[in-house]
């Protein structure tokens, strides 16, 4: 079946909904999740969550890996930011972080198991399409800011822009 891609206005676009993903790499592994719970329940992705109010994108992402792995980043770098437009639920803007020390140990809670998997194994199949577009750059280090029109879970159109080195 052909979807239409419908028009988005991003000069004037707000994600109603503000959220945050956070990768630890270390050794050559990214720790990422199975998600218990939530919006993408089932998938693979980071830790992270919607921002409360108040609270800024760091604050929300270092919470979101205490409640949901029961670790704690440190030195989060924010690494870029995604604009979701979507079909079935609040437009997301997601601000997407990466540490390489943590305190605490990775523990399954009732929101997400912990995955540590090596760099070149990462299961796309399993997670959001769009993390095909930029995870791996992101990895290796490169910033980014990306835009994506979603039909449920299908990503329709994106577009995405690398910081200069
Ligand atoms: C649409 O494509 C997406 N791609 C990726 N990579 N990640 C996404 C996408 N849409 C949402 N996300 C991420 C952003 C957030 O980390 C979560 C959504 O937040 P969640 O529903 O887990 O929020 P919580 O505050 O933890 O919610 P509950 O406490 O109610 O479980 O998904």
């Amino acid at each position: 079946m052909v979807m239409a891609i419908r028009e988005v206005d991003w000069q004037h676009w707000h994600g109603e909904m503000p959220a945050t993903l956070m990768f630890v790499v270390q050794e050559g592994k990214v720790l990422l999740i199975e998600k218990l719970r939530g919006i993408g329940k089932g998938k693979v992705n980071g830790p992270g969550g919607k921002i409360d109010p108040g609270e800024t994108p760091e604050q929300c992402v270092v919470r979101e890996c205490q409640e949901e792995l029961h670790i704690t980043p440190l030195d989060p770098v924010k690494m870029g930011e995604l604009c979701f437009a979507m079909s079935d639920i609040p437009d997301i803007h997601c601000h997407v972080f990466m540490a390489t020390r943590y305190e605490g140990v990775p523990t399954a809670t009732e929101e997400a198991i912990p995955l540590w998997t090596d760099l070149d194994q990462i299961p796309y199949d399993r997670m959001w399409e769009d993390d095909r577009c930029w995870l791996a750059g992101m990895l290796a280090g490169r910033k980014f800011f990306g835009r994506f029109i979603f039909e449920g879970e299908t990503m329709l159109w994106h577009e995405l822009d690398w910081q200069a080195h």
